[in-house]
């Protein structure tokens, strides 16, 4: 578990009960699933949020998901924020019912279970950021679009970046990757917008990862130039500094270049708070969890606009 002082981040077990608790509080607008299983056989949760949840209607859908990456367990807090304010305000606040009542919002807090319950399984900070398939890929170079293409990942499976003995050989990513496949309804995909949570730097991140140019196969000008306009109008809000992902570093199979590659799925990645720090800026204090996952409540609500665009 947790250290004593950070008990106000969510375990494994402790997310899994949140989860049954937006359900049995809401039943109308939230019902749970699974987009599969670990390495390890741990369930990977999913949350669906919408005016009659039960039912697949014809709205624009969004996807969440958060723990990717083991160690960055603020970003599970990211994804337990937006479960709450979208169910529990759904009855108070006219905005939020606004939003729940047009769109089909997905949210999957841990993508990473077994890393995640590994770096704190022995009560002290592993510093763990892959899944836990033998030296552990890093699911994050591990999609199917230009996987390895370009120096964005490794071969050695020691290494941090490692991306795996093929596309998709985690079960994880796999899973996550299965499940927006199958939102291809009538040849077309309905999920229109997608933000994977990470930390940390404060960062707003689009496609490509895996090139520094702009345009590039499927990415036009106009195409890049809205994820731009809209990156940089959501990163006004929560104060983060928009960029491509390659203006970070070089990136190779990455779950947003696989999103919108395949897809044309309307894909960030966020980079949470802090904005440096070493290795123990993966660990900011519990403190700043209520601050850290609301300062992006307006960003979640423009990508969420957007995807009824
Ligand atoms: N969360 S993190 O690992 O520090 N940064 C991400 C950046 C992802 C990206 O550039 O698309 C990564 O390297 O996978
Ligand atoms: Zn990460």
């Amino acid at each position: 578990d947790f250290p004593p002082a950070d008990r106000g981040f969510h375990n494994f077990d402790e997310m899994n009960a949140e989860l049954d608790k937006a359900v049995q509080d809401h039943r109308a607008i939230a019902v749970r699933s699974s987009i599969g299983r670990s390495y390890q056989g741990r369930d990977i949760p999913m949350l669906k949020i919408s005016d009659n949840a039960a039912q697949d209607e014809n709205e624009p859908e969004v996807l969440f998901n958060c723990n990717q990456h083991a160690r960055e367990h603020l970003t599970t807090e990211m994804c337990l924020h937006i479960i709450n304010r979208f169910t529990d305000g759904y009855a108070t606040n006219p905005a939020v019912k606004s939003v729940v009542d047009s769109r089909e919002i997905w949210v999957v807090p841990v993508t990473n279970p077994d890393g995640s319950v590994y770096d704190v399984a022995s009560g002290q900070y592993q510093g763990w950021r892959k899944n836990r398939q033998g030296s552990g890929t890093d699911t994050n170079r591990n999609w199917g679009y230009r996987w390895g293409c370009c120096g964005g990942s490794s071969s050695n499976p020691n290494s941090d970046t490692y991306r795996g003995s093929a596309a998709f050989s985690a079960p994880e990513s796999a899973a996550l990757a299965r499940f927006v496949d199958s939102r291809v309804v009538g040849g077309k995909q309905q999920i229109r917008a997608h933000i994977d949570w990470h930390t940390f730097s404060e960062l707003v991140l689009w496609p490509y990862g895996y090139t520094y140019n702009n345009t590039a196969e499927g990415m036009t000008q106009q195409e890049y130039d809205r994820f731009a306009r809209v990156g940089t109008e959501m990163a006004r809000t929560n104060g983060y500094t928009p960029q491509q992902s390659s203006d970070l570093y070089i990136t190779d199979g990455s779950t947003t270049d696989w999103m919108w590659g395949k897809h044309k799925i309307f894909s960030f990645t966020f980079e949470m708070y802090p904005s440096g720090g070493g290795i123990d800026g993966f660990y900011p204090d519990d403190e700043v969890i209520g601050r850290e996952t609301a300062r992006n409540d307006a960003a979640v609500d423009i990508l969420l606009r957007e995807a009824g665009v």
